[in-house]
């Protein structure tokens, strides 16, 4: 990681309604680095993506990237800055073929000359570019939607359980394409249940519960820390 991070949240908090969804969350990612987000279910992983990708306002606090505050700029904007995530349902346009899904994306983004044939060999659907996204399986969508937000030329790529009903082999395509991006210098925060997948993609691992950062640091001693057990337990 160098030595100013490519993104940094400070002191995010988040409400809906009368219910404290984000409580003081602070962290960094570098540029290439992969974090995991992880927490039981409700915990707030989804909604930090949504404050850091500009679908919701943080209430206080402040999203810094690439050494500027960004917390009150539209998603599009952010995108333009290089920010752009993945759904937990794939967001694709079902009437496209997966290469004008791809097209459209990219105007979106940063990356005006978004190449196209790289990105569909990068989510291994070179050989359905042609196809309606709409005819394509679940794991593929979920490849599609990481090629659209490719597409915007992210420094900065958010995922969404996209390991979520995939099989092994599904899961290691896709934990070996996160991988190859972050070694191109993309960072990854990669919200995720499944924690076999996390631990093949990454070291680190930020563990939230309701709403708190409770951990911070290596997969397998977050696995050993009393709150971090007592929050997935319920306890
Ligand atoms: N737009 C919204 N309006 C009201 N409440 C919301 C909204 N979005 C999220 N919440 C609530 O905020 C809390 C955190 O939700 P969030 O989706 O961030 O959790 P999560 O950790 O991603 O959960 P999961 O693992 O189930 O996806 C939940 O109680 C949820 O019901």
């Amino acid at each position: 990681m160098s030595s100013e991070p490519l993104l940094r949240l400070e002191g995010v908090y988040k409400r809906f309604g009368g219910h404290a969804v984000l409580n003081d969350v602070s962290f960094a990612v570098g540029p290439g680095e992969i974090v995991g987000l992880v927490g039981p279910n409700g915990s707030g992983k989804t909604t930090t993506i949504n404050v850091i990708s500009g679908v919701h306002r943080a209430d206080a606090g402040a999203v810094v990237f690439d050494g500027r505050p960004v917390h009150k700029l539209p998603t599009f904007r952010l995108a333009r800055l290089g920010i752009n995530r993945t759904f937990q349902v794939p967001k694709v346009f079902r009437d496209m073929t997966v290469r004008e899904n791809i097209e459209v994306a990219a105007h979106f983004g940063r990356a005006h000359d978004a190449d196209v044939g790289a990105i569909l060999a990068d989510i291994d659907l070179a050989a359905q570019a042609d196809q309606l996204a709409g005819s394509l399986t679940v794991n593929q969508q979920k490849l599609l939607d990481l090629g659209r937000a490719l597409a915007t030329g992210p420094k900065l790529l958010l995922v969404d359980e996209i390991g979520a009903g995939l099989n092994p082999a599904e899961l290691g395509g896709i934990a070996t394409l996160l991988q190859k991006l972050a070694a191109r210098g993309i960072a990854l925060i990669v919200v995720e249940h499944l924690l076999d997948f996390l631990n093949r993609i990454t070291a680190r691992v930020i563990v939230l519960g309701a709403g708190r950062m409770l951990f911070e640091g290596p997969l397998d001693a977050a696995s050993r820390d009393p709150e971090v057990v007592a929050a997935f337990i319920g306890g």
